[in-house]
């Protein structure tokens, strides 16, 4: 790899202009525009037809966006058709703007004015690069003619704005601005905003995008403050910045812009666009929302956001996609595990409102996921904590700790084997198999107990095929029904641990009851039983802890 053949692209701004370093918190959600039917769309394989063009522009009012780009009606005929279906159909809500993009060019600029005539409110945005590469190589003009390309832009703009019938606003962006001297491309939106004579009242949009991301983040804040400083009628005009992914820095481009003075964020669901896509709408937003800031978006259905944004871009949202990916709060490691499944615990019972779950952002309720599925999740790389978690979110068995640590490994290791994610019903399915009322050598088939001195228990105990009938006594039935399988089995061991919980609420709820048992070889073995009856629980337990033994 011949690194020499490359050298930065981008020109800071001089010294002086990063005050915006200062803040570490963005008090308050940008104006959101989506930009997902336009420079989503022309970076599909496949672009949305007008139905899903149409499926997609609903979702986006539902989540929220009040600022849509609907597209470039010069492209295509599904394009312009699905601007004036909006229009013709009154399917744009009164809150609701959109807005169209259109080259500076005269036949291209008169078609988006046929596409948007009659919107009720819409921002026609014009564009023309500006950068040094395409001056000397696409476009081969002097900085002044590129800058007449933008302001010829302009002056048609306007003139059309007044023939044609709607409400419309304005939005300038000098493309390829981000490998554009700071001082030309100020040269040049100072030129557009003059023609546009933008008013408080009715400002005007000067986007300023990172159509390819050339710099550090910084870098970019610092030519956003210097914009802020010198833009002209700054107090009728709003900063927007459009940043794209190429280092894959997009986020932090679009906040530290916003600490630096843009107002107006220009973005993509899951980060979709040209090449490596737009910043994500998503990330940004659920970045404030997880500060405590309204962000003004809802998210709270993320799989229906999901399953619609896959169906009609036919892209994939990736696993690991800031707050909306399938793993992206799924914990497969112990340590992990145990701190989610204590955190979660401690908030449950805690009058702290605020969310500070270990290793999970935001609660995922919030966004329409679920604990269970989507957070602790098994494999050879779980502990203890999340086993146990994932048995008591489900079945409801809180098992002991020093059960939970046997089955912990246990579980881990069919995992390892199989060499695959374990279900929650595998989960369990090893926990029944390993220690759930086992009945094998040893069963009790039939017993009675009456009170005397003490406990008596007339047991009979199948045990290795054959019936045993037994009498014993003990200080309590557990007790008595130990005695009786000694003698039967003619074994030796001692009752160590007992506990016992209810499984389910209501009359017919069954009990779950743990016992471990010491062996004179110094072994413990495990054993859980469930009956509606108490007593009977206990000893499947026992009767469980013991034929782990054999
Ligand atoms: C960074 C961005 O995302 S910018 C948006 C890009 N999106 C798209 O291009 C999608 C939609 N585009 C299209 O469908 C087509 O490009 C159309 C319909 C707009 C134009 O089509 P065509 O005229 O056939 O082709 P094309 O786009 O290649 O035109 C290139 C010409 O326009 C000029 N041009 C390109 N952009 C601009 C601009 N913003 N302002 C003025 N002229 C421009 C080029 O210099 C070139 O000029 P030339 O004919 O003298 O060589
Ligand atoms: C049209 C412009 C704003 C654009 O998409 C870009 O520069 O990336
Ligand atoms: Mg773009």
């Amino acid at each position: 790899m011949n690194y020499q053949k490359y050298a930065p692209g981008y020109y800071p701004v001089p010294q002086g202009y990063s005050s915006w370093a200062t803040k570490d918190h963005i008090e308050k959600a940008p104006q959101w525009c989506s930009v997902d039917l336009r420079d989503g769309n022309q970076a599909l394989v496949v672009p949305m037809s007008l139905d899903e063009k149409l499926e997609f522009f609903k979702l986006l009012v539902k989540i929220g966006f009040k600022q849509i780009e609907v597209g470039f009606p010069a492209a295509s005929d599904t394009e312009y058709e699905f601007v004036r279906t909006l229009i013709d159909n009154n399917m744009i809500p009164d809150d609701v703007t959109i807005q169209v993009l259109t080259q500076c060019r005269d036949h291209i600029i008169r078609k988006t004015f046929e596409a948007i005539e009659g919107a009720p409110s819409a921002v026609v945005h014009f564009y023309n690069s500006t950068s040094v590469a395409q001056r000397q190589q696409v476009f081969r003009k002097s900085p002044e003619e590129i800058c007449k390309i933008a302001t010829d832009g302009a002056e048609l703009v306007k003139k059309l704005s007044q023939e044609f019938d709607g409400n419309f606003r304005f939005e300038y962006s000098p493309e390829s601005f981000t490998g554009t001297e700071p001082e030309y491309a100020l040269h040049v939106c100072n030129a557009v905003i003059d023609i546009m004579e933008p008013t408080p009242e009715r400002p005007m949009i000067i986007n300023l995008p990172s159509t390819v991301q050339m710099s550090m983040p910084h870098v970019y804040a610092n030519q956003i403050e210097f914009f802020h400083n010198h833009l002209h009628k700054r107090d009728s005009v709003c900063i927007s910045v459009h940043p794209h992914n190429d280092r894959g820095t997009g986020v932090a481009d679009a906040e530290l812009a916003m600490l630096a003075g843009a107002q107006q964020v220009e973005c993509c669901l899951f980060g979709n666009g040209e090449r490596t896509g737009n910043v994500d709408s998503i990330t940004l937003a659920m970045n404030l929302y997880s500060h405590g800031v309204d962000p003004k978006l809802n998210f709270s259905n993320m799989p229906e956001i999901c399953e619609v944004y896959e169906r009609v871009t036919r892209m994939r949202v990736h696993e690991r996609s800031p707050y909306a990916g399938a793993l992206v709060f799924a914990a497969f490691s112990g340590s992990h595990q145990d701190a989610i499944a204590k955190g979660m615990d401690w908030h449950k019972h805690s009058d702290d409102s605020r969310w500070t779950c270990p290793y999970i952002p935001v609660d995922p309720v919030d966004i329409g996921r679920t604990y269970d599925a989507d957070v602790i999740r098994i494999n050879s790389q779980s502990g203890k904590g999340g086993i146990g978690f994932v048995l008591a979110q489900n079945y409801g068995f809180d098992l002991p700790a020093k059960m939970r640590e046997e089955l912990g490994y246990t579980v881990k290791s069919v995992s390892d084997r199989n060499h695959k994610e374990l279900s929650t019903p595998e989960v369990y399915e090893v926990f029944c198999n390993t220690y759930l009322n086992k009945q094998d050598p040893l069963h009790i088939t039939e017993i009675h107990f009456t009170r005397v001195d003490g406990l008596a228990a007339n047991v009979d105990i199948e045990y290795n095929g054959k019936i045993h009938g037994c009498n014993s006594v003990g200080n309590g039935r557990l007790d008595a029904v130990t005695n009786a399988i000694k003698s039967v089995t003619g074994t030796d061991f001692a009752l160590d641990y007992y506990s016992e919980h209810s499984l389910d609420s209501g009359s017919t709820s069954r009990a779950a009851s743990y016992i471990s048992i010491n062996w004179p070889d110094g072994t413990t073995t495990w054993g859980a039983g469930t009956d509606t009856d108490i007593i009977q629980s206990g000893i499947n337990a026992l009767v469980s802890a013991f034929n782990n033994k054999f």
